[in-house]
């Protein structure tokens, strides 16, 4: 199936209530959309840990799939302040966001620690969504390599099974506008094909996050597998229109074969 991957991470931008408000519309607009509902374009939400069983509440009997935003390397024990990924599948979360930027800027994780996580996310059976990127502008060969390291890095050693990339440029998160055309295309196509070499890693996906909205699926076209979003989906019609792009995609995709 030629599915797109839409992806949004409220970080921690919400409170309580705003959040459960916004899961609301997000679930509603999920039922809504023929391309959620068949599976050919999946969406992931990433909500804060005290909004993770809301938000399972919320989207239940829908197919929108419900992300942590980082998990232990631990499944039990004593570390204090960590969640356990074994819980995080034992409530009924899919998807667990690992190596983001502001993790690896702000909290010191190294790719030693995302690799651990990464195992620990794939030994309990949750889809890793590794972020992925260069710190500072550089030409598109020296960020793939940056960006393909961190990658291979992440699964060494660990089980298989289906991860998505996101490959988010550092220095176009949190910016005014996403990073160039040009640039994103020929670095998920870089990493798709780095994915594709990778033993146990079918059905994986390469996408891209870093002030994404709406247009930007549409002008990247065949060459990504979908958007992580951030800001630009706290609008719900933002999203909407995101997703109605991603129906858009998939359903050129099955009519040309690859
Ligand atoms: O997790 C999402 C990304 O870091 C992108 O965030 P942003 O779209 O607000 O730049």
């Amino acid at each position: 199936m030629a599915r797109i991957t839409v992806g949004v991470s409220l970080k921690m931008y919400f409170g309580h209530r705003a959040a459960r408000e916004w899961l609301a519309e997000v679930a509603d607009i999920a039922a809504r959309s023929e391309a959620v509902a068949d599976g050919r374009v999946e969406l992931f939400v990433a909500p804060g840990y005290l909004q993770l069983l809301p938000a399972l509440e919320a989207v239940a009997g829908t197919r929108v799939r419900v992300a942590a935003q980082d998990a232990s390397e631990h499944d039990a024990g004593a570390y204090t302040g960590e969640v356990s990924p074994a819980e995080l599948a034992e409530i009924g979360v899919r998807m667990v966001e690992l190596g983001h930027a502001e993790r690896r800027r702000m909290y010191g994780e190294t790719d030693t620690v995302v690799a651990a996580k990464t195992t620990a996310a794939l030994r309990n059976g949750l889809t890793p969504v590794l972020c992925v990127g260069e710190t500072e502008r550089m030409p598109v060969g020296d960020a793939l390599a940056v960006a393909a390291a961190q990658v291979s890095s992440a699964v060494a050693g660990a089980p298989a099974g289906r991860i998505v990339v996101a490959y988010e440029p550092v220095w176009a998160i949190g910016a005014p506008e996403p990073a160039p055309a040009d640039h994103i295309r020929a670095l998920t196509s870089g990493l798709r094909s780095a994915v594709a070499e990778l033993p146990g890693r079918d059905g994986s996906a390469v996408i891209y996050g870093g002030s994404a909205g709406p247009g930007l699926l549409t002008e990247l076209g065949d060459d990504v597998d979908g958007l992580f979003l951030g800001r630009f989906a706290h609008d719900p019609a933002a999203l909407r229109e995101v997703l109605a792009e991603a129906s858009a995609l998939a359903a050129l995709r099955e009519r040309v074969p690859a």
